[in-house]
C-alpha cells in the first residue's frame, strides 16, 4: 500500500470514528452517556499510572480566591521563569519588582526528594447566560498537579507542605504591607511606606538591641508558643513624653517584621461588640496598635465610676436607665471590653499579632490594664541622650563625631530635649548642609534650654516658697481661731459650772427649809427657824 492510499485509509477511519461519536452524542440518552463517561475514565485510570490533583483558582459560594492557589502560584514563580515560554508578569512592592508566572497551558517540572513532578496551569471557559452584546465568559484557572501513584505518600504529606511553606515564605516577602485605620465597624487602608527602622532610631544600642532580639524571638517561636500552649500575641507598651519616638518605633517594628499595622481608633468604635468585630478582621502578622491609650477613653476610672453609678442605681431605682443622648453619641467601649481585646477573645485568632498601647503617661493607666501577660515589654522612651544624638547625627549629618560633639553632650546632660527638637536642629539649614551650622544651633538651643530650665527651677524654688509661706500663714491663722475657740469653749464651760453651782445651792437650801418644816421648825419671818415644839414647851412652863 502506497503511503497515499494508507493517509486516506486512515483519514476515513477517523472521520467515521468522529461521526459515529458525534451520532452518539446527539442521539444517546443523557443518562447512557453519563454511564460510559464514567466507566471509560475508571478504564483509563486503571491503566494511567498517574494521579492528578486540581488546585482551582476559586473556591466556595462566596467565589474567594483560594489560598492555596495563590500560594501555589507563588511557589511556581521562580520555577516558571526558568522553564516556561510564556509567563505573566505582575508589579507588587510600589513598582519595584517584578514577579512571573507561567501562563495558561504551560507546563513546568519540579523535583523533591529525587520524585519528578509535573504542575500544569490551564483554565475552564464556561459561558454565562447574561443580556450583553458581548458574550461574558468566565474563566476558572486552576493548577493541575502530576504524580506517579507510587509516590502518593510523600507528595500529599511532605512534598504539598513543603510547597504551601514556601509559597508562603516567598507571598510575604512579596506582598505590599498595609496600615489599617478604622471607620466606625471597618478597616480602610492604604499601602503602608514608613521609612523608620531601628538603624535610624535614635536610642541607646544596647537597649535597641535587645528590643529587636525580642520581636525577632516572637516572630519566630510559633512552636514555642504552641508547645506552653499560649496564644501567639505580644503586647508592647511604649511610654514618654511626646516627641520621643513611640510612633517611629511602631513603623520600625512593622518595617523589621515585615507586619501590617491596625492603627485602632478607640473614640470611633462605638461599643465593645464593635471593637470584637474589628479585631476579628484583623489578620495574621498585623501590629494592632492603639494609640495615646490615656486620652483615647476614661480607661482610668470608668470601672469605678461604671460600679458606683450601677450601686446608685440599685439604690435609688432598680430599673435600668436608658442612655443619655450625649452618652449614645460617645463611644462606650469599656475597660473590661479592651481587657477582653487583649488576652480573651485575642487567644482564639489564630497566628501570630502584636499589640502595642501608647501613653505619654503610664502612671494614668489601670493597673490591670498594663500588667505582664496583657503588655509583657514596657518599653520607656525619654529624652535624647547622648548616644541617641550620635544616631540622629550620623543619619542627618552623616558625621561620626565633631569637636561640637563635647560640648553637646555636656549640655544632653544637664538638660532634658526630646529626639524630635534635637532632630529638628539637624535638619539642613544651608544649601551647602553645613554640619556645624547645625550642630551650632542645636548647641543654641541646648543653651537656651538649659537656661530656660534654671530660669523655670528658680521661678518653681519661688513658687514652692510663696505657697509654703501662704500654708504657713494659713496654719498660723486656723491655730490662732483654734486657740479662739478654745477658750471661748472654756469660758462657756465655766460659766455653765457657776451657774450648775449656783443652781445647787438653791435646792440644798430649799431641801434644809424642806426638811426642817417637816420636822417642826418654821420660818419666822427673818429667816429664822423656829421650833414648834420649843414654843409650845416654853408656854407650858
Ligand atoms: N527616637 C527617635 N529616633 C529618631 N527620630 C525620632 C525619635 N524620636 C522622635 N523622632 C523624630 O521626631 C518625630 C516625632 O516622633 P514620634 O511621632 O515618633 O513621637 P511620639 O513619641 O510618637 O510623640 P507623641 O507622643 O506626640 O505621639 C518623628 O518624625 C521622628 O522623625
Ligand atoms: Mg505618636
Amino acid at each position: 500500500m502506497n503511503p497515499a492510499d494508507m493517509f486516506t485509509q486512515v483519514g476515513s477511519v477517523i472521520a467515521s470514528v468522529m461521526f459515529a461519536w458525534a451520532m452518539f452524542k446527539q442521539y444517546c440518552p443523557y443518562s447512557v452517556q453519563e454511564y460510559f463517561d464514567k466507566y471509560s475514565k475508571r478504564a483509563f485510570t486503571f491503566v494511567y499510572p498517574y494521579i492528578q490533583i486540581s488546585f482551582n483558582e476559586f473556591t466556595g459560594d462566596r467565589f474567594m480566591r483560594s489560598e492555596a492557589y495563590s500560594t501555589i502560584e507563588n511557589y511556581l514563580g521562580s520555577r516558571s521563569s526558568t522553564q516556561a515560554k510564556r509567563l505573566k508578569a505582575d508589579v507588587v512592592k510600589n513598582s519595584q519588582s517584578v514577579v512571573l508566572s507561567m501562563d495558561d497551558y504551560e507546563e513546568v517540572e519540579d523535583e523533591f526528594q529525587g520524585v519528578k513532578l509535573r504542575w500544569a496551569s490551564g483554565k475552564h471557559i464556561s459561558k454565562t447566560q447574561s443580556v450583553s452584546f458581548y458574550p461574558v465568559t468566565d474563566e476558572k484557572k486552576y493548577y493541575k498537579l502530576t504524580f506517579h501513584k507510587r509516590h502518593r505518600q510523600l507528595i500529599l504529606g511532605d512534598y504539598l507542605n513543603h510547597v504551601l511553606k514556601e509559597g508562603n515564605e516567598i507571598k510575604v516577602r512579596n506582598r505590599q504591607r498595609k496600615l489599617y485605620t478604622n471607620s466606625g465597624s471597618y478597616w480602610r487602608h492604604v499601602v503602608f511606606q514608613h521609612p523608620a527602622s531601628f538603624e535610624t532610631l535614635a536610642m541607646e544600642a544596647e537597649r535597641k538591641q535587645e528590643i529587636v532580639d525580642d520581636l525577632v524571638i516572637f516572630s519566630k517561636a510559633e512552636d514555642f508558643y504552641a508547645r506552653i500552649g499560649r496564644a501567639w500575641k505580644r503586647g508592647y507598651l511604649l511610654f514618654g513624653p511626646p516627641g520621643t519616638g513611640k510612633s517611629t518605633m511602631i513603623a520600625a517594628m512593622a518595617n523589621l517584621l515585615n507586619y501590617d499595622i491596625y492603627d485602632l481608633e478607640l473614640t470611633a468604635v462605638k461599643d465593645n461588640t464593635e471593637l470584637r468585630k474589628l479585631l476579628i478582621e484583623t489578620t495574621t502578622r498585623s501590629i494592632i496598635v492603639i494609640e495615646d491609650i490615656d486620652c483615647s477613653l476614661d480607661l482610668t476610672g470608668q470601672r469605678k465610676k461604671k460600679k458606683e453609678d450601677e450601686g446608685e442605681r440599685d439604690e435609688k431605682d432598680p430599673k435600668p436607665k436608658l442612655p443619655k443622648e450625649e452618652d449614645s453619641k460617645q463611644s462606650q467601649v469599656t475597660l473590661s471590653g479592651i481587657l477582653n481585646f487583649v488576652d480573651g477573645l485575642w487567644s482564639a485568632c489564630r497566628g501570630e499579632r502584636l499589640i502595642v498601647f501608647t501613653t505619654n503617661f503610664v502612671e494614668k493607666l489601670d493597673p490591670a490594664l498594663i500588667r505582664k501577660g496583657r503588655m509583657d515589654k514596657h518599653i520607656e522612651l525619654s529624652y535624647c541622650s547622648f548616644e541617641a544624638f550620635q544616631v540622629l547625627a550620623k543619619n542627618y549629618l552623616r558625621l561620626d563625631s565633631h569637636h561640637l560633639f563635647a560640648r553637646i553632650q555636656e549640655l544632653l546632660g544637664e538638660t532634658k530635649m526630646t529626639p524630635a527638637e534635637v532632630a529638628e536642629h539637624l535638619m539642613p539649614k544651608t544649601i551647602s548642609g553645613d554640619a556645624k551650622v547645625c550642630l551650632e544651633s542645636l548647641i543654641g538651643a541646648l543653651e537656651k534650654a538649659k537656661e530656660d530650665a534654671i530660669l523655670k527651677a528658680e521661678e518653681e524654688a519661688k513658687e514652692k516658697e510663696k505657697e509654703s509661706a501662704r500654708l504657713k500663714a494659713e496654719e498660723e491663722a486656723k491655730e490662732k481661731e483654734r486657740e479662739k475657740a478654745k477658750a471661748e469653749e472654756e469660758a462657756k464651760e465655766k460659766a455653765k459650772a457657776a451657774e450648775e453651782a449656783k443652781e445647787k445651792d438653791s435646792s440644798a437650801a430649799e431641801n434644809a427649809k424642806k426638811h426642817a418644816k417637816d420636822n417642826g421648825f418654821c420660818d419666822n419671818g427673818n429667816g429664822e427657824l423656829n421650833n414648834k415644839e420649843n414654843k409650845q414647851e416654853g408656854f407650858s412652863h
